[in-house]
Parts: structure tokens; C-alpha cells; sequence
């Protein structure tokens, strides 16, 4: 039976623990606190981040990294991208020769505007073999109610793609492969941006039109960037890209899509922040997201103005009206 290794007991960590379950792997699930390792063993429920879900008795809770790796084929990690770096510093020596490190994280790490991949290879010194990452329309609500939904899991080296694809693929949950890493991360990092911008827009009252141009230009500034950075443009086509994109921007589900709609109401950001008791990757990934695109040479305008409103102060109609009084452009570019 094939081991697994989870940490983060979050949404997305259990929800993704329940997935390799159910799809027949043996999972170990780390956790910080004592007190909900033991909810969670005691009940097989985790009432914190999904109530009422009846995780498996293939799960098994633990608040010790060398419990949670021992045999471990994938060490998948969902914790906030801001706190991976200080975490796998303690776990990355408890690692097993061969285990697959799997990126849930959909952030850009602040001050070095690396991806989550980047950050695993430097901290636990692994080659791109052994870093996977998946990623893709995956509300973790929904998912945890067995609804069905696809992703995509990207490794540049296919066979372990393949292998991870197998370990997670349920009834419900349909991953594809990819072996464009640097796509499918930096879509669902930059549609995490984006999604605050639709939310604004959504919490000022506007409507589809506005909505539908903001996901799309979105798309094309996350397209630009990944050209740059030697992605595989097809790749925002995809689940990662557009699809998580379309799952974001239209879900009341979506932290940073409440959290735009928070700011666009009106909310301060600290009033959205207080608000908030999930990760909005978004409201410090806009910031190293237009760090990247600024390293890249890429304009980036929707991020910019995301950047304005959440660290800047800015007021949303006057970064909106910023928006559309740029130069006037050809669509494609
Ligand atoms: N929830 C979702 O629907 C999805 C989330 N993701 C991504 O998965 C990642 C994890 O997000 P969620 O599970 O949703 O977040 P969450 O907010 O539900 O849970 C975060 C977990 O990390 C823990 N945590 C917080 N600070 C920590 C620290 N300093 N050290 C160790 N653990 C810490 C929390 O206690 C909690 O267990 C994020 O990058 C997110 O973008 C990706 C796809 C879907
Ligand atoms: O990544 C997600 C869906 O694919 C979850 O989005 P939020 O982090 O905005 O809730």
C-alpha cells in the first residue's frame, strides 16, 4: 500500500488527505496542534477546517514529522507558502531517500519571488524528480463532499507524475498530467490575485462584463508571465490555469475572492484580515507575484492595482479608473 504524508491540517491538507485515502493509499497527517491531532484520531473528523466530513480510518493524525515520513512515498505539503521555508528547514532532514515532495501551496514566497517547487528543491536539496505539484480547480469544500472535479499534478519527470496521479485518482477527483511545473504554479499563485480583483469588482457592485474582462486580462498578464519564465502557454489554458481561474473568481467558496469582495464593500484591510480565518494566499502573493513580474521584464496591471488597493491604500475606484484609462493596446501582444 502506498504511504503518504501530509502536512497541513488545514482545509485543502485534509481534504486532500481524505482524496489519497479513497483512492487507496495509507496516510499519515501532520498536524501543529495536539489538541486537534487527537480530534481528528479520536472522531476522524476534522471540525476545525471541514466539519461534518468523515475522513477514513486510513488516516492517522500526528503532531511528530518522523512519524508522518516514515515509509512516506509523497510528502505532500499544505501549509501557508509564507511559512514553507521555516517548516521543511525541520522536516526536510527527517526525509527518506526517494520520497516525492507534492506542493499544494498555491503562494510566491516574499522578498525571493520563488515558487513553492524552488523553495522545496533549495530547502530539502532534491532534484526536479522529486518535486511534484498539484494544482487546479479544487475548492477544498466541495471536494471534501465528494464532488467531482478534476486537477492536474505536474512533475518534469513524467513516470512520477504518473505515479502520484495513480495515488490520488478517486471517483470524484480526475488528476491529469503535466511536466509544465512553472505553469500550473504560476496559475494558481497569480489566479489567487486575480480573484481579489473579481471580488472587488463584485463587492463595488459591478457586474459579468466587468468580471469576465478582469479574468480574462488576468489570464493574459498570468500568460505573459509564464512565457518569460518558460512555461508552456497551453498550460493557462488548462485546469491550472483557466480552470482554477473560472473556480475562483465564482465562488462565495473562494477566501480570496471573499476577501476582494470584503475590500471592494468598503473594509479596510485589516478589518478583511480580521474577517478572515483561512489563508488568502493572495494578499501577500500579490506583492512577490509583482516582485517576479518586475525581476521578469513582464507588465503585470491587474496585480499592480491588486497591489495598490491591499498594500497601498488605494481606493478600488480609483485603481479601477487607473485601469481602464491605460494606453489603449492590441489584444495580443
Ligand atoms: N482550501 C482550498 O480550497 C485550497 C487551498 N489551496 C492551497 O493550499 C494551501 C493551504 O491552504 P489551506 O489548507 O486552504 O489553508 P487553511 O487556512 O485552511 O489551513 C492552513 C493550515 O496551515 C496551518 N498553519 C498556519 N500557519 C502555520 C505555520 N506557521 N506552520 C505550520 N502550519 C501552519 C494552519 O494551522 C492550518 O492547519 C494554500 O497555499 C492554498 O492556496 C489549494 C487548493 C485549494
Ligand atoms: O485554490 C483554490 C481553489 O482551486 C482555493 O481558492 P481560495 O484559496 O481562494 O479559497
Amino acid at each position: 500500500m502506498t504511504r503518504c504524508a501530509v502536512f497541513g491540517t488545514g482545509s485543502w491538507g485534509t481534504a486532500f488527505a481524505m482524496i489519497l485515502a479513497d483512492a487507496g493509499c495509507e496516510v499519515s497527517l501532520w498536524g501543529r496542534r495536539q489538541e486537534l491531532v487527537d480530534v481528528v484520531n479520536t472522531t476522524h473528523e476534522n471540525p476545525d477546517y471541514l466539519p461534518g466530513v468523515r475522513l477514513s480510518d486510513a488516516i492517522t493524525a500526528t503532531t511528530d514529522p518522523a512519524v508522518a515520513l516514515a515509509g512516506a512515498e509523497f510528502a505532500v505539503l499544505a501549509v501557508p507558502s509564507q511559512t514553507l521555508r521555516q517548516n521543511l528547514g525541520a522536516w526536510a532532514p527527517l526525509l527518506e531517500p526517494g520520497t516525492v515532495l507534492v506542493s499544494l501551496m498555491k503562494g510566491i514566497e516574499l522578498g525571493t519571488a520563488k515558487r513553492m517547487s524552488e523553495v522545496i528543491a533549495e530547502v530539502a536539496g532534491v532534484g526536479p524528480e522529486r518535486v511534484a505539484v498539484v494544482s487546479g480547480p479544487n475548492l477544498a469544500r466541495e471536494i471534501a463532499n465528494r464532488q467531482p472535479a478534476a486537477t492536474v499534478v505536474a512533475c518534469s519527470d513524467e513516470v512520477v507524475a504518473k505515479r502520484l496521479q495513480t495515488a490520488c485518482h478517486t471517483p470524484y477527483f480526475r488528476p491529469y498530467t503535466n511536466t509544465d511545473v512553472v505553469g500550473c504554479e504560476l496559475g494558481g499563485a497569480v489566479k489567487n490575485v486575480i480573484g481579489l480583483a473579481v471580488g472587488m469588482a463584485d463587492g463595488m457592485g459591478l457586474g459579468d462584463n466587468t468580471k469576465a474582462t478582469l479574468i480574462t486580462r488576468g489570464l493574459a498578464e498570468t500568460t505573459r508571465l509564464g512565457a518569460a519564465l518558460g512555461a508552456d502557454p497551453y498550460t493557462f489554458a488548462g485546469l491550472a490555469g483557466m480552470g482554477d481561474l473560472v473556480a475562483t473568481c465564482s465562488s462565495p467558496l473562494s477566501r480570496n475572492h471573499t476577501f476582494g469582495t470584503n475590500l471592494g464593500r468598503g473594509m479596510t484591510l485589516a478589518q478583511a484580515v480580521a474577517a478572515t480565518s483561512q489563508t488568502a494566499e493572495g494578499v501577500k502573493s500579490c506583492e512577490s507575484v509583482l516582485d517576479l513580474a518586475r525581476r521578469s521584464g513582464v507588465d503585470m496591471p491587474i496585480v499592480e492595482a491588486v497591489v495598490d488597493v491591499v498594500h497601498n491604500g488605494r481606493p478600488t475606484q480609483e485603481v479601477l479608473a487607473a485601469l481602464m484609462a491605460r494606453s489603449a493596446k492590441p489584444e495580443r501582444r
